[in-house]
């Protein structure tokens, strides 16, 4: 790969739809109108194979949960055709009020099997708070409003993000007006809570996105704070991939019978494949450039253990001729926003970036995550690896294992229940490449054909 290559990202394979859905004509305005679905606007469908990670489902159609129409307007223009496993389950009992708690591998469509729910429940005409969403990191509250935005388009709802980092004149104007759904990271949440200028006494949901995280010793004792202000009837939903004990002290405390989803039978996802590469400190450098030389990256993440090793290897990966991008909690949110945008936009092939990126991060066009440095624990690994093979697709996950991360490695695959392989000389690639079909045809299907 040379730099000038570096433009050339392959956006998901698509092929034009050719059902007779007729994506030229205006929306449905009408909702009496019989023929509503063939007015939508659809994006290209995706005919990349796909995993039964997300096609294992027990059939359901967005249809069956008397969702509104203009919901299902935008769930269809967002080209989501049916719901996946983790919708399936999460979407009908989330509809009914109770709390859930859901487990399910990372890029299984987590974020939808609440959103949805969320937005079905909303009242428009309400001047008030209903929903609280919170995340760990700015960007992921920016990517999950963005989603939100896009469901709701045909219905009047109003977003509002708000995150530390950013103005806090700007979110108190933003406050004057209608919000009817906040996210947030817990920090300035409960900042413009004590300072009582977000009202949340009146609002009835809230949904801790990569749950752990937040339960986790950095935010605790603020959830705790937020939900003391929250009408006693709410309800709680939780979601990640991963549930250490640490949560449980929170369940018992703040949840009601909780309805718990688990679908994580194994934990690491089917589309992706795991190398290790052993190699001594000084030669990972020269390890890496030999991986750009040989791989076929669409995009790949490359995960360092501190900022000050993410900023040294970003230069260094320059000076070896290749473009990219790094990110880190240390840099200022406009520069961070920046990096975010136009990674996700295919301007660069590589993001060297900290933990901060680990985390429900959902960027299609990664097919490689490589760990320049081995995380220290198991949920950290297959936060970092599940960047890649998003909704059931293919990716690859390198790790570069020093002598001294021997033991990490052994604890990890056996706390996964996973095997990190070591890499082959050449590696295949349609383990990681996706070509599309002309027919749909499930990952696993084709290998049964094999
Ligand atoms: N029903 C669906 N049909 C097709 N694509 C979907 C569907 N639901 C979600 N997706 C897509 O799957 C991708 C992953 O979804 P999402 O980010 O919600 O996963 P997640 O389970 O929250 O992952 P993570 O654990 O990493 O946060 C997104 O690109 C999303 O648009």
């Amino acid at each position: 790969m040379t730099n000038s290559d570096e433009l050339k990202i392959a956006t998901p394979s698509t092929t034009t739809n050719n059902t007779s859905i007729n994506t030229n004509t205006t929306i449905a305005k009408s909702l009496d109108d019989p023929n509503w679905k063939e007015k939508l606007k659809l994006p290209p469908k995706d005919n990349r194979p796909k995993t039964s990670d997300v096609t294992n489902t027990k059939g359901h159609s967005f249809e069956d949960y008397c969702l509104k129409r203009e919901l299902l307007m935008g769930i269809y223009e967002k080209g989501w055709e049916k719901p996946s496993p983790v919708q399936e389950q999460a979407i009908p009992i989330a509809l009914t009020g109770r709390d859930v708690l859901a487990r399910a591998k990372n890029g299984t469509g987590k974020t939808g099997a609440y959103t949805i729910p969320i937005v079905e429940r909303i009242d428009p005409t309400k001047n008030a708070v209903q929903a609280i969403i919170l995340v760990p990191t700015r960007e992921l509250a920016l990517q999950t409003s963005a989603i939100c935005m896009e469901l709701s388009k045909h219905i009047q709802l109003r977003v509002m993000v708000t995150t530390g980092g950013t103005s806090l004149r700007e979110d108190i104007s933003r406050l004057q007006e209608v919000v009817h759904i906040i996210i947030a990271t817990p920090g300035r949440l409960l900042d413009l809570v004590n300072k009582n200028l977000a009202k949340i006494d009146a609002c009835r949901v809230i949904v801790l996105d990569e749950a752990d995280k937040l339960l986790s010793q950095d935010f605790n004792h603020l959830l705790d704070e937020l939900l003391y202000v929250m009408p006693k009837d709410r309800q709680v939903m939780l979601f990640s991939a991963t549930f250490p004990l640490t949560v449980d002290d929170f369940i018992k405390k703040h949840m009601k019978q909780a309805y718990e989803i688990n679908l994580m039978d194994e934990l690491t996802l089917k589309g992706i494949t795991q190398y290790y590469a052993f190699v001594q400190e000084r030669q990972k450098i020269h390890c890496l450039n030999t991986l750009f030389s040989k791989l076929q990256i669409n995009q790949s993440i490359i995960f360092c253990n501190s900022t000050q090793r993410v900023e040294l290897l970003a230069k260094k990966i320059t000076d070896l001729g290749y473009s990219c991008y790094y990110i880190h909690s240390k840099m200022r949110q406009e520069h961070r926003n920046r990096v975010f945008h136009d990674f996700r936009t295919g301007l660069c092939r590589n993001l060297v970036c900290s933990d901060l990126f680990t985390r429900g991060i959902d960027i299609q066009a990664v097919n490689v995550v490589i760990n320049f440095d081995f995380p220290r624990f198991s949920e950290t690994y297959l936060h970092r690896i599940g960047r890649s093979g998003r909704y059931g697709h293919l990716g690859l996950a390198i790790s570069l294992i020093t002598y001294d991360d021997r033991f990490t490695v052994h604890t990890i695959e056996q706390e996964l229940g996973t095997e990190i392989l070591p890499i082959p000389r050449h590696i295949e690639e349609t383990l990681y490449v996706a070509k599309a079909p002309a027919i749909e045809q499930s990952i696993d299907e084709q290998q049964a054909d094999k």
